[in-house]
């Protein structure tokens, strides 16, 4: 039988009947119980709490960390009581103390493992995470150009077949059909044609990362120690078992046609799964059960997250109707040029397309940000110390409504000192910046870093952050373990290295007056957003132009404020070396996508509804998978 996500599935499956019913909701109580009372087995940080239940975490994560941010902290660190333990919640300015430092002191890696209860839901790239992201942000971020006409023939074919005629204004459930054309076109670039029409493959590629949810809340109700046990009452880990499986059925031939091809006749398809096969050492080119788990990985980070803000943007789009004559005109303009969709630098020019869906972001992305765990004592700038295992979050529901962070006010808070690590204390030097590399140096205007120092132009195609994101073969002890795995990483890194070289375009080190020239390309007179209107709307507002007006200011901010760009404030993507390698690659398939739905449907809500509201369990924000938008052709 069935259950909803919620109940916990006891063998015999009749438990659920008559008296045994009463049994499930004993066992229910109980475990509900422990889970209320139990510690949180955090380590003590000294620092304020924010005082809440558990359940306003559960339910109301988003309006309780924008309350916390916004009535009593901002700059200050702060803790709160969550389901995954007390979280410390650290403020823009000491994101930009820390966010440099090494994976042995702040690890992404043991937050997400521990997050994601790796020992239970084996949800982890292990050894290969350094390879996956650096693929993710390389060849994946090099080849936008090549993909989008691959990925608009795939939206075809799926919009041809599971999108109705609209001939007239027909309704459709927006999260649905985005989900499932997001998988689609991820597919396509993942694991090429052949599999990814398959039903069984969207089919696991979009509930392993469902399964591993599940089952995360459903071990929370226990504790640390009773999990153990726990586990059997769990039926998405052995969903998630079957998951795997079901993908490697449809991998291993695959695999082993295309090794077999390569060394008949050295033909290569062009896809993840190809760059996987050949980024990774001899001795495990053959292991399948390893790209298995890595393509599942790759679509559980990947096409959740990217439909979440599809799904929110076609909301608004359609809330908006003001806003899907603007975008339709710059879709036009720029699209039905001679070859539109198939060249280069197109997506990269949509860029009031570009500043909607950030604004898009910005209302109904990520409540919390910077998932990481301290694995050695840091001492912040402020005297705060955080322990190992003080696992840390950046406050995102509120930061990205402070109106400091969003280009409105002069006055930002300056960054305090960098912070120190235990080792450096007791070698008693004196406080220095520890995350010294140049691009990652916070300017005096906000904490600003990364990306934004890359023209939009190689942010679409080169997909590389930093120079100091670019991993060297120090950064991936892992990979390469042994002399062969060396010069196989070798190779991949030196055409890493090669590319990202030959497409950079100078990094900006600190702030320069200079840069705030205006910006000619954004400053035509006939423009209709170069008026008295090109004030940001307050920061409740949904302001669709909000970026492109502030990109108009000069070229530092036309980098500044792309949607792929990093900042302490803007931390959608997180920060750091292990910012989302994958935005380019989001940004392109969304941009396609709304480009394709504009330039052949107008939108609207379905008469006499608000815009659907999203929905948040814990950290994670969500459009409401039931909401509708109507759809009708257009008649041109
Ligand atoms: C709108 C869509 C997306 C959002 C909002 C998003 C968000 C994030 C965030 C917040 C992180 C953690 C960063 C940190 O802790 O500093 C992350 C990591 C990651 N994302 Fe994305 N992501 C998106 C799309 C994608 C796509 C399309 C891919 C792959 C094609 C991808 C691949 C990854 C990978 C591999 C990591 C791990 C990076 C590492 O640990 O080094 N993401 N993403």
């Amino acid at each position: 039988m069935s259950t909803s996500p919620w109940s916990i599935d006891l063998r015999p499956s009749t438990l659920l009947y008559g008296t045994n019913l009463k049994c499930y909701v004993a066992l229910a109580v109980i475990a509900f119980t422990i889970w209320w009372f139990q510690g949180d087995g955090a380590v003590p940080v000294d620092v304020p709490y924010f005082k809440a239940g558990k359940t306003r975490w559960m339910f109301q994560a988003d309006e309780l960390v924008r309350e916390s941010y916004e009535k009593k902290f901002k700059d200050r660190v702060y803790k709160i009581k969550a389901t995954e333990g007390v979280q410390v919640l650290i403020p823009p300015k000491m994101v930009a103390e820390i966010k440099g430092l090494p994976e042995e002191t702040l690890s992404a890696t043991e937050a997400v493992r521990e997050a994601l209860m790796s020992k239970y839901t084996n949800f982890c790239a292990g050894s290969h995470s350094d390879l996956l992201t650096l693929l993710v942000r390389t060849k994946l971020g090099q080849n936008l150009a090549r993909l989008a006409p691959v990925l608009r023939e795939e939206l075809e074919y799926i919009t041809s077949k599971e999108l109705p005629e609209c001939d007239d204004w027909t309704s459709v459930k927006v999260q649905p059909f985005a989900l499932r054309t997001v998988a689609r076109l991820s597919g396509r670039a993942f694991v090429g044609p052949e599999i990814c029409r398959r039903e069984e493959w969207m089919d696991v590629s979009i509930n392993y990362a469902v399964h591993v949810f599940v089952a995360v809340v459903k071990l929370q109700f226990f504790p640390a120690w009773m999990r153990p046990a726990a586990k059997y009452l769990v039926k998405e880990l052995g969903q998630i078992k079957k998951d795997v499986s079901t993908a490697r059925e449809m991998v291993e031939p695959m695999i082993l046609s295309r090794i077999k091809a390569i060394e008949e006749k050295g033909e290569k398809p062009d896809d993840f799964a190809q760059w996987l096969l050949d980024g990774l050492p001899e001795h495990e080119k053959g292991d399948i059960q390893t790209q298995t788990e890595l393509q599942l990985i790759l679509s559980a980070a990947s096409i959740h997250t990217t439909n979440n803000l599809l799904t929110d943007c076609v909301l608004d789009l359609a809330a908006h109707p003001d806003m899907q004559d603007m975008l339709r005109d710059e879709v036009v303009e720029i699209l039905n040029e001679e070859g539109g969709w198939d060249r280069k630098e197109t997506i990269s020019r949509l860029k009031k397309m570009d500043s909607f869906i950030k604004e898009t972001q910005r209302l109904a992305g990520n409540v919390t940000s910077f998932i990481r765990k301290v694995c050695n004592p840091i001492t912040l700038s402020d005297g705060t110390y955080l322990p190992v295992g003080t696992n840390l979050l950046a406050p995102l529901a509120g930061v990205s409504h402070d109106p400091r962070f969003l280009g409105m006010m002069e006055e930002v808070p300056q960054p305090g000192k960098a912070a120190s690590t235990s080792s450096e204390r007791d070698a008693a030097q004196p406080s220095k910046p520890i995350d010294t590399s140049p691009v990652d140096t916070p300017s005096p205007t906000d904490y600003i870093t990364s990306a934004a120092s890359y023209s939009e132009y190689d942010s679409e195609s080169v997909s590389g952050s930093t120079i100091s994101e670019t991993p060297s073969i120090f950064d991936a002890p892992s990979v390469a373990s042994s002399s062969s795995d060396l010069s196989s990483y070798l190779s991949i890194s030196k055409h890493v290295e090669f590319e990202l070289e030959s497409e950079r375009t100078p990094i900006v080190t600190t702030f320069d007056k200079s840069r705030s020239a205006p910006l000619s390309e954004y400053s035509s007179p006939s423009d209709e957003s170069n008026d008295n209107s090109e004030k940001p709307m307050p920061t409740d507002a949904f302001d669709g132009l909000r970026y492109y007006k502030l990109r108009r200011r000069s070229q530092y901010d036309a980098n500044r404020w792309q949607f792929t760009s990093l900042s302490d404030s803007n931390m959608n993507f997180g920060g750091g070396k292990h910012a989302c390698p994958g935005r380019f690659f989001a940004g392109c398939e969304i941009k396609t996508i709304l480009a394709f739905f504009l330039s052949r449907y107008e939108l609207r809500l379905v008469p006499g509804d608000e815009r659907p509201k999203s929905m948040t369990i814990m950290m994670t924000r969500s459009p409401n998978p039931e909401g509708m938008v109507q759809f009708r052709k257009l008649h041109v």
